[in-house]
Order: C-alpha cells, then structure tokens, then sequence
C-alpha cells in the first residue's frame, strides 16, 4: 500500500487503543455491539481520555458523564474550555466513535473515572452529530498524517449500555456496582507493554542506518598518505554507535518479555486473579519510560554520527526521531511513570522487605539487600572485586546499586517527614531521588534480562557475540552512571579507569561484526526507508537521484525567481 509501513497513521489509535480497550472493557454484549463493525472498520474510533486542562493527572479529568434514570442515558458534557477533549489519535477527521473517559455521576455520587462509547459523527455522512463539536488541534511537531483531535460535548445523550460495563456498573435505577478493582479502569498498561518493543525497533532502525552508512562513508586520514578510512574506524564513532547496538539487542529481549509478561498477567486477571496487577503496572510504566528516554537519546546520536547527510530526511533519522521522541510523553509521560514506578511499587516493596517479607518478581533483591543491612558489614566496607568478563557479577552490582538508590530515596522520605514535611510534601522533596531509583531499578532488570537470554543461546559464535554486546551494554552503562557506584561504595576509582580501559577492547572486539549484528535484525529497505542505510551500500547515486526527485527541481527556474528576484532587482 502507498501507507509507508512504519509511519503513524490515524488509525493508530483504533488499532492500538479502541480495539484493545473493548477487548479488555467491553461485556461480551458490547463486544457483540461494538466489536465486530469496529473489527472491519465500519466503526473508527479513538482514545479520548486526554483534556486540555490534564493529560497527567486524570483524578482531574472534568468531562462528566451523568446518568438519567428515566430515559436510561448518561449526559456526556464538557463543562469547561480545559475539559475539551484534546490530543487523541485520529480524533479530528478520522473517527466516527471515541471511547471517552468521564468522571461517572449517578443518584447525586461521583465514582470517578469510567470509559464510554460515544458515536461523534454519522455512519453514512460523517458529519458531526448534534452537541459533538470535533476537530483537528493543527500542525504539531511531528505525527503530520495523524488527525490529532479536539472533543467539546456539548449534552450528549448515550444509552446506558454505552458505559464499558465489564468491571463497574450502572444499574437501570442508577445503582454503582464497583469493579473488583478500582485499578483495572486505568488501563494503558497493554499500549505501555507494546512502546518497549518499539523503542527496540527504532533503536534498531537507527543504529542500522547510521553503522550501514560508517562502513560506507571513508573521510579524513588516520594514517598520512593511506587512503580515507571508513568512518567505523574512528574509536569515537565506534563509542558512539556500538553502545547504540547494544541497546537494541537489550531492549529486543526486554521487550519481548515485557509482551510476554503483558500476556501471562492480563491473562490472570481476565480469570479473576489481580494479584501481579500491580507488578505488571510498575514494570511497564518503568520500562516504557526507562527505553524511550534511552532510545529518544540514541536517535539523535545515530543522526549526528552521520554528518550532513543525516540531516537530510534521505537518511530516514529525522523522521525516526520526530514520530519516536512523543512516546516519552504520551501514554504517561516518563517522569510520572518513573515516580509511579518508585512510590508505588519500589518504596512499598522496600518497605515491606525492612519488616522480613520475603518479596517475589522485579524486587526480590530488596529482600536480599533488607537481610544484607541486618548482617554486619565487612570491616573493608570497601568495594567488592570487579570482573569486567564476569557478566553475572556485573548484574549484581546493578542489582545493588538498585537496591542502594531505592534506601536513599525510602531514607529521603522518612528524614523529609522527621523534618515535619506532611506526607505529600515528603513525597515531593524525594521526588528526584525516586527517579533515580525508578531508573536505576530498570537498568537492572535491562541487564539481569539480557544476561538471562544468553542462557537460551546454543550456537557458540552468536552467544559469544550477544555476551561481547552485553559486556558493552553493562560496562557502558557502568560509567555513564559511575557516580551512583561510587556514591554506593561499588566501584573505586581505579576499578572505574579498568572499565574504560575494557570499553575501548570491547569496541575493537565488535568492530568486525558491527555491519553483520545490524544486518541481523533484518530490516529491509522499504522499512528502512533510508538511502544511507541500504543493504547495497550504494549511498551516493541514490541520495544524488533521491534529490533530483526533489519537488523544487521540477522546474530548472523557480517560480520563486520570476515572482520575488527579479522584481526585487528591479527595484535594487
Ligand atoms: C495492533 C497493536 C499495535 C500496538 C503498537 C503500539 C503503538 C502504536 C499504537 C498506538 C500508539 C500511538 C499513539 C499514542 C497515543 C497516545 C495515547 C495516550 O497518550 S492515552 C493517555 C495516556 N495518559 C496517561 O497515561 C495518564 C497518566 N496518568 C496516570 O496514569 C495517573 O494519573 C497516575 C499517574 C497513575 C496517577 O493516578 P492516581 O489516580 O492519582 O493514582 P495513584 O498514583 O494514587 O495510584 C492509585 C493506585 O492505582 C495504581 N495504578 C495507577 N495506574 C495504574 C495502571 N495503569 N494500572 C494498574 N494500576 C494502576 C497505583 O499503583 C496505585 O495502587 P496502590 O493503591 O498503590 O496499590
Ligand atoms: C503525539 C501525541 C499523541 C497523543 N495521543 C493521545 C491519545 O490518543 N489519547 C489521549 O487521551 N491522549 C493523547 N495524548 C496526550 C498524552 O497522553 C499527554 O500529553 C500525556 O499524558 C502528558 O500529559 P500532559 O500533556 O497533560 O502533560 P503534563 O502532565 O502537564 O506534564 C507537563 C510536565 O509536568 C510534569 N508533571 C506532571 N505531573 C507531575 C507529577 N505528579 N509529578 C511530577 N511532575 C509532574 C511532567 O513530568 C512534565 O514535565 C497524546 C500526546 C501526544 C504528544
């Protein structure tokens, strides 16, 4: 299709939200009624949970959806200019449909936030319907083929059976029947779950342009009178890119366990068990920040590393940075998912370990390190030995300093409260000591699972390969952070020289499978869309045909020139 295949598109949202929020809301009634037209497209919807006035913070969300027992409807209404629906996908110009979250008012009680089917335009001529004012917010950084939508409701009358019923209920006298869990509305944890595995994907696109194109582009001279090397020679361009290639092997595996782990807990609580709910919350919140920040950041080095030409949109960086850079904000925007992760799962776990509970999943070393603190310490008290070959020794140094900066933060918060701070305030003075635990708690489990996955590899020369890019990935990681490892008592100075000293091997060693690691992730031209990253290599007769097809050269004189040069001579 002409549909580039990697581009956002409007109907983004009904495949990634609309859909799955039936799947995982509706009653098996309205799946009946909503699903299977929505299925082929007859219904198009939307997300629209976002406010002008609030995006973050959705206690504060103010459309309202009021039921009226005697004609079985609820009133959906925008009461302020803030609680304009603004931002969802495909809202402007797309959908006929949105799935509106509302504040829930029934018999005279608020009930919070619950999701409503709301049709916004007409089946057959697609024109607003009564008391629906709909349209496109206007040109945006990026996401220029996606109608990104303003809603005002103006009274809209739904039918009682248009409130997603599959947890709350309403019953036709107005009755609240409460879900079985207050937490099972918030939703989001599945699009989070998924936005990992994209930033691999865009990790992977990149770093395969811009080594691709290292290998091809010679400039400079390392050695006088030899010809111009290949640009993938130069130490700083290898510590550049190769990093980059780590990572998107890391965040491959992270985020196919991030799926899996998505499938097995949502597959638990269809069946009635909410127990790893709040796990599931924690690690994808966490993860999907932790891997967009990384992956936002590495794009840019993947465009930079490749001079002018990366700058033009023939090398496909541009646009990989401008359709991946929102994913750190929508879908809970990272800094709030980072301190959703540390408040409401790391502190509580380390909390739960200082009392003797023996935790389980992502935070059982806080158990570990809660037995540590009540065994005296070593009188060395100084770091332990570091291998920089061993990788498992180097998980259980994240995993420590994991530890170490999930106390700091727990600390920070009780030395806040013994100032007299309330609880909020508390909270709030911690707040970059809980990012940081949140961040360091995810680099850990990045880590532990990329060493995990080695386990699973047979074949010798590819298991010797993916350990080299674990070392790279955990060694990087190591002095780009060393601060907090030597503020932990985990690293001494010299013991950090040592970890330079084998980063530079370790980019030496990978050099010769550098351009084979990204030809494994398979990308074909059409996905990369990228004339520097072709699997040809062929880059300079492509980008110079690339920019012949350039629109301004249609013409050999620009229109430009007889509308504007030329009167403007005139007049000189
Ligand atoms: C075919 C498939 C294709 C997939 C391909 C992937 C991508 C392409 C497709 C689509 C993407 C394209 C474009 C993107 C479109 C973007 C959409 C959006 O952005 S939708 C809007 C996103 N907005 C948010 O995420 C809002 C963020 N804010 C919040 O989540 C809440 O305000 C916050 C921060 C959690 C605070 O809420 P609050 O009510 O104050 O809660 P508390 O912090 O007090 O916590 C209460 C308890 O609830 C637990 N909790 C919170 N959130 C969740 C959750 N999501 N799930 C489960 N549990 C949750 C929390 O842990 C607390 O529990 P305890 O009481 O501590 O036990
Ligand atoms: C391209 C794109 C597509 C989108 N698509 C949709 C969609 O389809 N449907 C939908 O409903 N929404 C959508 N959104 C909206 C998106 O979900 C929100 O922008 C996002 O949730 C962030 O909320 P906000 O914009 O109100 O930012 P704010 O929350 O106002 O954030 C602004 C700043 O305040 C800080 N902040 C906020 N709260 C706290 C806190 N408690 N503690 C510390 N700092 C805080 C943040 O860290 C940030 O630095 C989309 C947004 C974009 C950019």
């Amino acid at each position: 299709s002409c549909v580039h295949p990697d581009r956002p598109e409007p109907l983004d949202l009904h495949l990634g939200m609309f859909l799955p929020t039936l799947l995982n809301q509706a009653t098996p009634e309205q799946m009946e009624r909503f699903f299977t037209p929505a299925w082929n497209l007859r219904i198009i919807g939307t997300y629209a949970q976002t406010e002008m006035g609030h995006g973050t913070h959705l206690r504060g969300l103010e459309t309202t959806a009021t039921f009226d027992p005697s004609t079985q409807e609820f009133v959906l209404h925008s009461p302020t200019i803030s609680s304009i629906k603004w931002w969802p996908g495909g809202l402007g110009k797309t959908s006929n449909h949105a799935i509106v979250l509302a504040q829930l008012h029934t018999q005279g009680r608020c009930h919070g936030l619950h999701a409503f089917i709301v049709p916004i335009r007409d089946m057959d001529t697609h024109v607003p319907l009564p008391g629906v004012v709909v349209g496109d917010i206007g040109p945006k950084f990026g996401f220029s083929e996606v109608d990104n939508g303003f809603l005002k409701l103006e009274h809209v009358r739904i039918p009682l059976d248009n409130m997603l019923m599959k947890f709350a209920k309403v019953e036709p006298d107005g009755t609240y029947v409460k879900p079985p869990s207050a937490k099972l509305t918030y939703g989001m944890v599945f699009i989070r779950s998924m936005i990992v595995g994209q930033s691999a994907l865009a990790l992977a696109k990149s770093c395969t342009i811009a080594i691709r194109y290292s290998a091809v582009r010679h400039q400079s001279e390392l050695r006088p009178g030899e010809p111009e090397p290949q640009i993938l020679n130069y130490q700083t361009q290898q510590h550049k890119l190769f990093p980059v290639l780590a990572a998107a092997y890391a965040f491959t595996f992270v985020g196919q366990y991030m799926k899996d782990t998505y499938r097995r807990i949502s597959g638990d609580i269809h069946a009635g068990d909410y127990s790893q709910l709040p796990e599931l919350h924690a690690l994808s919140a966490g993860l999907k920040a932790f891997t967009t920040w990384a992956a936002n950041a590495a794009i840019e080095v993947c465009r930079m590393s490749c001079g002018g030409h990366g700058y033009s949109r023939s090398s496909a960086l541009p646009d990989i940075y401008v359709e991946f850079t929102p994913t750190c904000t929508y879908e809970g925007e990272n800094t709030v998912m980072m301190l959703q992760t540390a408040s409401r799962y790391l502190v509580k776990s380390y909390r739960q370990a200082s009392v003797g509970q023996r935790l389980q999943g992502s935070v059982s070393y806080l158990s570990e390190a809660a037995a540590q603190r009540l065994r005296p310490r070593p009188v060395s008290g100084g770091a332990a030995p570091l291998s920089t070959q061993d990788l498992l020794s180097l998980v259980h140094l994240y995993q420590r300093r994991a530890a170490s900066l999930v106390e700091l933060a727990a600390k920070s918060i009780q030395q806040e409260l013994q100032r007299g701070r309330s609880q909020e305030e508390a909270w709030n003075h911690s707040s970059i000591d809980l990012v940081r635990a949140s961040d360091a708690h995810c680099h850990f489990v990045v880590v532990k699972l990329f060493v995990d996955k080695l386990e699973q590899v047979d074949d010798a020369a590819v298991k010797a390969v993916l350990s080299t890019l674990a070392l790279l990935y955990a060694l990087k990681g190591l002095a780009d952070n060393s601060g907090d490892f030597l503020q932990a008592g985990l690293l001494t100075v010299p013991q950090a020289t040592r970890v330079s000293a084998r980063i530079k091997e370790l980019l030496e060693e990978l050099r010769p499978d550098a351009v084979a690691l990204v030809d494994a992730f398979d990308l074909n031209d059409r996905k990369l869309n990228s004339v520097l990253g072709r699997y040809d290599g062929n880059v300079y007769e492509h980008l110079y045909e690339w920019a012949r097809q350039s629109p301004l050269n249609a013409t050999e004189v620009h229109e430009s020139f007889h509308k504007y040069l030329k009167p403007l001579r005139s007049r000189l």
